[in-house]
């Protein structure tokens, strides 16, 4: 398919429910997507789309790769991933009422989102905004800031 993109899912415990909804409502477009997901979250994407194809379901259409979970170092593979260029959209739905213990994972992952300019929705309704937006279906491509200075910068030493 044209204009395919590698789009990131993860999603905290307590925001899990709101993911599989979101996933539920927008399984069609989803479904022409290469899906990357932490464990868990992957798991739950999986079962959503099935559920939501039924009989139709067939395996080889869903495109997607589970990563480890996330307090397992799942975020940091991801944020691997994005530091390669090979996420083009993360909807990280993270939770705002609850400490985890891998927080600094988590940080580090949108960290590196934000430096490479990749669209992150961290809530539904910017979720919503991201996959509607016509920007979405194109070629669009972000431009990443140019570090070279910072690269080549001459260290006093
Ligand atoms: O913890 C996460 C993101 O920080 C998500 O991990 P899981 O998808 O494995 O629950």
């Amino acid at each position: 398919m044209e204009n395919r993109k590698s789009v990131a899912l993860v999603a905290h415990d307590n925001m899990k429910r709101d993911l599989a909804e979101w996933v539920d409502w927008n399984w069609e477009v989803l479904l022409k997507h290469h899906l990357i997901c932490t464990g868990t979250t992957g798991k739950m994407v999986e079962r959503t789309l099935r559920d939501r194809r039924g009989k139709e379901f067939d395996e080889e259409a869903v495109d997607i790769v589970l990563l480890k979970s996330g307090p397992l170092g799942g975020d940091q593979q991801l944020g691997a991933m994005i530091a390669e260029g090979k996420v083009e959209a993360v909807i990280f739905f993270w939770d705002p009422m609850q400490a985890q213990p891998h927080d600094v994972d988590v940080k580090a992952l949108l960290r590196l989102a934000t430096l490479y300019n990749v669209p992150t929705a961290i809530n539904r309704s910017t979720a919503d905004f991201l996959i509607s937006s016509p920007l979405f279906g194109s070629n669009y491509c972000p431009v990443v800031k140019d570090y070279k200075s910072y690269i080549e910068r001459t260290l006093n030493q």
